[in-house]
């Protein structure tokens, strides 16, 4: 069916300061699909190259030069085939012309010419065998390049990204949110994108020859530069007037709300929602209400946006193309016709087969400029940003800078001192309109064991990652105050220090129970420690103190088990009800995951921050919510051991529960709403009258108070 159209035009909201820069799109509905357009055609595209192609040139460059240096002996046979690829088609035409050529002198005279026949075919068929040997080389070549750019981009963008968690001078929130993080692409897509380069490259050098060779021919049959002309008649009419979803920009969203409301029902019948299905009775709901939204769904079309979109191109503009297309061989025919003593059938054929390959290849480079300067950006981005985090690096790995920071590994055996003033942050781009933090003072003293106590979002974790580097303050306003907006550690602004060293004299112990996937529960627990990653001995230690040591005994494999496999396998034709079939054995024993509970990860992360401490360096410790999902046994046996490792370090927790942390701890801060609204000890706080540590301890003691006692009834 013919899906529905219609248009409106939109405003994409301008910025404030720049309203100049208002950018007007179109929309368009096409079945189910919604399809935002830019008002920008080919014109506005090729220009956008030309003006990029300046400051894209030196990223490609560069990556020409990457690729040399790369493989200097591959460079030349690589650039060759690259040429090779763009001009085959024509050479294997002009080839063809030729022996059809010869065919046709022969018949036109009838005699057989043997040595002219054989050496057009031999030519033709060599150039044929030229062709496959080299494509089967250039692949060769192709895959072998593949493997080293991709490893060389892969190392770039995992340079970037592990340097992406440094304080960055320029981003309030560093985490994930420095340049390099920023990137996203991957190491496949900048090959990806080297490759649209190369083939838009390609495809261009086949336009090229294809018109050199169509010149050639017809000069020679006197058709001249008109026919030339009618074989870019029917691209460039075609690329003008006809739309790709590909070389549009322009974004498709889904927004029938009937076919929204089936997809989420079919998603109900997955096996992760089976049990709530069940027991929320929901299986006749949804069948039924998926048969009335397909109702009233109805005839409207829900076929992938590509082919509804390409239902859509009205039958005149096809017919106009066709037609289009066929004019170079109208034209042949009334050249024929005008001057038939002369007209050769070999080139009227080669023409007509050219000219219908020409106006493939002019489609593709008409309509692929925008792929093209996207690609460029791609790379463009990828050398960027590892540039960027090169020069924002700011922990000591560039040897001028290094001797100007502060080392914090200095006072090994010191807790960390803390002074923040007028500390504010809010989440760049968080939806919620109060800050996180909102103008904190505090001072924690060198060895202090520090609780911090609020209810949720209050800006408990915040302050914690605050402390750890982990994010900037948000930069003052106020001009009075140039102390504003300052975190001290040991007097000194945190920004002197070299970020390295304050890594190595910080522990963190976070609920998020991240176990790295690939590698054995040993390393998991090793990598919080390098230097000791193969030291049993020091692995069950710490194990033991995290209380993890019964997790991994009960594995088969022990330290050597792999919670977390990294690896594709594939299966082909092994049936699943071939109980005994050997290979469904194996396959038994890959599928099987190895299960661990929410609160057995935990002990497994605890553990590998006891490892840390094994440096001896570690100063600080922020401790945040680790215990949530521990056993009463667990979670004693964790906060001991924790705090046995008190010496030398101040120790920072989050925490919900008041018990033996609150009981012991030097300094409560109590949060809400993003500021410290009380501190002391517990003592002290519990005597604040309406205070909101008391409030939040009286909620959690009121269950073991004990209750006054019924009065006996009196009857
Ligand atoms: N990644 C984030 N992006 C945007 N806003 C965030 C982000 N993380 C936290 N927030 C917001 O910052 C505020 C403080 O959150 P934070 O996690 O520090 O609170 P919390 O006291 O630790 O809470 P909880 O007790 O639930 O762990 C909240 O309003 C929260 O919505």
């Amino acid at each position: 069916m013919d899906p529905k159209l219609a248009s409106k035009n939109g405003d994409i909201p301008a910025s404030k300061d720049d309203a100049s820069k208002e950018k007007k799109y179109k929309t368009e509905q096409h079945g189910i699909w919604e399809i935002l357009f830019m008002n920008e055609g080919h014109r506005e595209q090729y220009l956008k190259l030309i003006q990029d192609f300046p400051k894209l040139f030196p990223s490609l460059y560069q990556l020409l030069l990457d690729i040399y240096s790369l493989s200097p002996e591959l460079f030349p046979i690589f650039a060759f085939f690259q040429l090779w690829e763009g001009s085959r088609e024509a050479i294997k035409m002009h080839f063809s012309s030729m022996l059809l050529r010869v065919i046709e002198q022969c018949l036109k005279e009838g005699v057989a010419d043997y040595p002219a026949v054989i050496n057009a075919v031999a030519l033709r068929l060599g150039v044929a065998g030229l062709s496959s040997l080299f494509s089967w080389h250039s692949n060769r070549i192709l895959r072998k390049l593949e493997r080293r750019v991709t490893s060389h981009f892969q190392i770039r963008i995992m340079q970037a990204k592990l340097d992406g968690d440094l304080a960055h001078k320029n981003s309030r929130l560093s985490i994930n949110l420095g340049p390099a993080a920023q990137t996203n692409v991957t190491a496949d897509q900048a090959w990806r994108a080297l490759e649209d380069i190369l083939r838009y490259v390609s495809v261009v050098i086949t336009v090229i020859s294809q018109l050199a060779l169509i010149l050639h021919l017809s000069f020679h049959d006197n058709g001249g530069p008109f026919f030339a002309l009618l074989c870019f008649l029917q691209p460039v009419v075609s690329t003008s007037i006809s739309k790709s979803l590909w070389n549009e920009v322009c974004i498709a969203r889904e927004n029938n709300k009937d076919q929204q409301r089936m997809e989420a029902l079919v998603t109900l019948i997955k096996a992760e929602y089976r049990q709530d299905v069940i027991s929320n009775n929901l299986q006749r709901y949804i069948l039924e209400e998926y048969q009335s939204a397909s109702k009233r769904l109805g005839d409207v079309s829900a076929e992938p946006i590509w082919s509804v979109f390409r239902n859509s191109k009205s039958p005149a503009k096809q017919i106009l193309l066709t037609f289009l297309g066929e004019l170079p061989l109208v034209y042949c025919a009334a050249l024929a016709l005008r001057n038939p003593r002369h007209t050769s059938f070999a080139s009227i054929a080669i023409l007509q087969q050219s000219s219908a390959f020409l106006s493939r290849w002019v489609s593709f480079a008409l309509g692929g400029s925008e792929g093209f300067r996207n690609s460029m950006k791609q790379i463009q981005d990828l050398y960027e940003s590892s540039k960027e985090t090169r020069d924002s690096v700011l922990n000591g790995t560039t040897s001028e800078k290094q001797a100007t920071f502060e080392d914090a590994t200095l006072r090994s055996g010191e807790g960390m001192e803390f002074e923040l003033r007028n500390v504010s942050f809010s989440y760049p781009g968080s939806q919620v309109s109060k800050e996180a933090l909102s103008n904190i003072d505090l001072k924690i003293k060198s060895g202090q064991f520090v609780v911090l106590v609020g209810a949720n979002g209050s800006g408990k974790s915040t302050l914690l990652k605050m402390l750890c580097r982990l994010f900037q303050p948000t930069p003052s306003t106020s001009e009075d105050d140039k102390t504003a907006d300052q975190i001290l550690i040991d007097s000194v602004p945190a920004p002197s220090y070299s970020e390295s060293s304050l890594r190595r004299t910080m522990a963190v112990l976070s609920q998020d129970n991240l176990i790295y996937p690939g590698f054995s529960l040993g390393q998991n627990i090793g990598m919080g420690y390098t230097p000791f990653l193969n030291d049993e001995e020091c692995l069950h230690e710490v194990a033991r103190k995290a209380g993890a040591e019964e997790v991994i005994t009960r594995m088969k494999k022990g330290m050597d088990t792999l919670l977390d496999p990294l690896f594709n396998w594939y299966q082909f034709n092994v049936r699943e009800k071939d109980n005994d079939h050997p290979l469904k054995k194996v396959l038994e024993e890959m599928e099987r995951p190895t299960e661990v509970s929410g609160g057995e990860k935990q002990r497994i992360v605890a553990a590998r921050t006891f490892m840390r401490f094994n440096s001896g360096k570690i100063r600080f410790l922020a401790v945040d919510e680790p215990s949530s999902a521990l056993d009463a046994e667990g979670e004693e046996l964790l906060l001991d051991n924790l705090l046995k490792e008190r010496q030398g370090k101040t120790i920072i927790f989050v925490t919900h529960r008041f018990g033996k942390l609150t009981k012991h701890a030097d300094l409560i801060l109590c949060m809400k709403e993003g500021k410290i609204v009380e501190s002391g000890t517990h003592k002290e706080l519990i005597q604040i009258a309406d205070g909101e540590y008391k409030k939040l301890y009286d909620i959690q003691a009121s269950p073991f108070r004990d209750e006054p006692e019924a009065a006996p009834s009196s009857s």
